[in-house]
């Protein structure tokens, strides 16, 4: 079977040097994929380039077999998306933002506004104004306008950040009975690796610009107690073959 994403040697160095240097990864149909790394480490770089929002200087993303940078509307045709924290008009009600979005997506409207509303938990909340919402509703509301068009691959980056535990549950509930009930294929950022080990079945992990490992997590986790010990683990190991170098 075709991956949903190949990211080939992936190459993107800012200004001040500091960036992502030939990424590999690799995301398979019905995989939630935890790519996990720690602040600065280059999640949303590579997710930026993903999705079209900044470009590469090497390197090539394919989204179901099409060239992001070359076949854009082919690649992003059944791709969902939430970087950084979800913007909406807050003067609007929760039902209004997803209304105008919905209009981006030629014949989707008000009964799949319906559905992600109810989806998310969001229903009995729908006529409220966006401003009264917690920062866990906000999400849930990006995470609702991400799935308007019935996407079959969701780009998830940071999406329980700042949220207290249960936001962080909430979220979390929503991915799974998408990707069991839906088969929607995730990919999903985040530096807090008790996420991945509750939600993922693979992960990669980025360290300082560079995937470092790349695997089923129960793989990654096998031989430690913990996930965060074999992170921690690997991690050494990284910088000892660096200074070695
Ligand atoms: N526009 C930019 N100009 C210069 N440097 C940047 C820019 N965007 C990101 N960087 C740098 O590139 C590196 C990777 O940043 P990136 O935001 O991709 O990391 P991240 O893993 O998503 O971090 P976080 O978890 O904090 O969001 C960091 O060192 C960051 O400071």
């Amino acid at each position: 079977m075709k991956p949903v994403v190949e990211i080939n040697r992936l190459t993107k160095i800012y200004n001040n040097l500091r960036g992502i240097h030939e990424v590999n990864m690799t995301v398979q149909q019905g995989d939630i994929y935890g790519f996990f790394g720690p602040n600065g480490a280059g999640k949303t770089t590579v997710m930026k380039i993903m999705t079209g929002l900044i470009k590469a200087q090497q390197g090539e993303v394919k989204l179901f077999g099409h060239p992001v940078s070359t076949h854009y509307e082919q690649a992003m045709a059944k791709v969902g998306v939430l970087i950084e924290t979800a913007e909406a008009y807050s003067y609007m009600s929760g039902r209004r933002n997803l209304e105008l979005a919905a209009r981006f997506y030629p014949g989707i409207g008000k009964q799949r506004v319906d559905e992600v509303l109810e989806i998310v938990g969001l229903t009995p909340f729908q006529k409220e104004k966006v401003a009264g919402y917690s920062l866990g509703m906000k999400q849930r509301l990006g995470l609702a306008a991400a799935m308007l068009s019935k996407p079959e691959l969701l780009i998830l980056d940071e999406p329980t950040n700042g949220l207290d535990i249960e936001g962080m549950v909430h979220i979390r509930e929503i991915i799974m009975h998408l990707a069991r009930e839906e088969r929607i294929t995730f990919l999903i950022s985040s530096h807090l690796i008790h996420e991945m080990e509750l939600m993922c079945n693979r992960m990669g992990i980025i360290h300082q610009g560079r995937l470092v490992r790349e695997g089923l997590v129960s793989e990654i986790a096998q031989g430690s107690a913990t996930l965060e010990e074999a992170y921690l683990r690997e991690i050494k190991e990284v910088r000892r073959l660096a200074a070695h170098a």
